[in-house]
């Protein structure tokens, strides 16, 4: 047990008693493979949560991202200005609190000069969510042509808001849960939202989209031939009985909680994913994706990293759920984004974890974050959840060995690149 510091308290009201909502509440959309295996399962029993016994790679500072194997490779520089820099062309009206756009002075990020034949038509549904924005990023600067489909039930017009108007990308409002059509080479599914209280909001909600949005999806890919990726959780394992987890694993998931609509919706995608694989032949992918962190995650997310990080900058209590000893392992979102797209460009359909495997208590991650960003705020702790998963790391092995992926940021450097962004956004809209 990690010991509690003096400036840890606990607190009566629980996180599940006034859930965050979220803001916009329209709602009516949204092989068994012998790969090397880096450590062994540990029994639950012989376990331990303290930091000192945790896995942790030190890493190098990151200064590019991708890889020129597959011309990917980009500066660091080129995305953080993206999401860092002002919008040239955005005039803020701060009066009636609009926002009106000079498109003359509009200038897009540089993107690849690729020939006809390399150029592919990639639909991203949830492109203009936290994750989706980021992969939309990287293929517009690979010199692909991008179509987003979002409903902005957890996506954000914002965060794709540089693309506008640009010829290689187009954007619609659409919910997946209804069928859509279009010409398309490859399908990224991400349309779902993604963080407990958001998904908890509208359960049913949450498994039509999983359900009825990846059949859609599927049915689309099926008939324009486009290869398709789903974007599976580390969720499907529950509250996982083997450590670390390997994709082998089935998982321990509670039918009934409240975390259902989430774990068995994504679950009953990822059977449709390898129904339509056997019995269409459609070309499949499937990531099973561990929590991701970075810029862009809403202000309203509610998931851990951005929740420390918002009370942090704003001088509040860091709120622990439960004892803090349930742990997570965090990866940042640009190496879950090179994992993305080398799944989506290679020919191994079986399921791979995209996971960074540095594992961390709660608590020691709430120190981490008070003790980087604002000493002077405590840390509490609130009842915890329902079925909330105690130990997290994934088994990256088989991503390992087929995609020669592995994450290259530290938890410490992505934090940092995170501190700043919200820095940023508490600022800018003075939170
Ligand atoms: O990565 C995954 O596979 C999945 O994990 C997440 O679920 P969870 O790990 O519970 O994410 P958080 O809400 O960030 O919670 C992480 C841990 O921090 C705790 N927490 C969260 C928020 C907070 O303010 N305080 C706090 O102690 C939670 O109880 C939990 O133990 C999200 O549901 C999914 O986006 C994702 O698919």
């Amino acid at each position: 047990m990690t010991p509690t510091p003096p400036n840890i308290i606990t607190s009566l009201s629980s996180p599940n008693d006034s859930p965050t909502s979220p803001t916009n509440q329209e709602n009516t959309s949204q092989s068994n493979l012998t790969a090397a295996r880096p450590t062994s399962p540990q029994p639950l029993s012989a376990r331990s949560t303290t930091s000192q016994n945790l896995p942790r790679t030190p890493k190098p500072i990151v200064t590019h991202v991708g890889h020129s194997r597959n011309q990917t490779l980009l500066p660091l520089e080129t995305l953080r200005s993206i999401y860092l820099g002002d919008l040239p062309g955005r005039l803020q009206d701060n009066e009636q609190g609009t926002l009106t756009y000079d498109h003359s002075r509009k200038k897009y990020p540089p993107i690849r000069n690729i020939s006809s034949t390399e150029k592919k038509r990639i639909l991203v549904t949830g492109g203009a969510g936290f994750v989706g924005s980021h992969l939309v990023d990287r293929l517009m600067l690979m010199g692909h042509e991008v179509i987003v489909l979002d409903n902005f039930f957890t996506g954000n017009k914002r965060n794709i808001e540089h693309w506008l108007g640009h010829p290689h990308f187009e954007l619609v409002r659409h919910d997946v849960v209804d069928p859509f059509m279009i010409e398309v080479d490859q399908i990224y599914h991400l349309a779902c939202p993604a963080s407990p209280p958001h998904y908890q909001y509208n359960p049913i909600k949450t498994v039509k989209t999983s359900v009825m949005g990846t059949i859609n999806m599927l049915g689309l890919a099926k008939r324009v031939k486009a290869r398709f990726l789903l974007t599976s959780t580390s969720e499907v394992y529950g509250d996982p009985q083997e450590h670390p987890q390997k994709e082998t694993y089935w998982g321990y998931v509670n039918p009934i909680g409240p975390r259902a609509c989430y774990d068995e919706g994504k679950r009953v995608a990822e059977t449709l994913t390898y129904a339509y694989a056997k019995q269409d032949r459609v070309d499949v992918r499937v990531a099973r994706i561990f929590n991701t962190f970075g810029p862009r995650m809403n202000e309203n997310d509610g998931r851990v990293v951005s929740n420390f990080i918002i009370q942090a900058l704003k001088g509040e209590d860091l709120t622990v759920y439960g004892e803090g000893d349930q742990t997570r392992s965090f990866q940042y979102v640009h190496d879950l984004v090179d994992g993305l797209i080398a799944l989506m460009n290679q020919p191994c359909q079986d399921p791979m974890n995209l996971g960074n495997p540095d594992e961390y208590t709660i608590l020691e991650f709430a120190e981490m974050i008070r003790d980087s960003v604002n000493r002077g705020v405590r840390i509490i702790k609130l009842p915890s959840t329902t079925d909330d998963p105690q130990r997290r790391r994934p088994d990256i092995g088989r991503a390992q060995h087929y995609l020669g992926w592995s994450p290259k940021f530290s938890v410490g450097q992505g934090i940092g690149e995170t501190v700043e962004y919200f820095r940023k956004v508490v600022r800018d809209n003075d939170l």
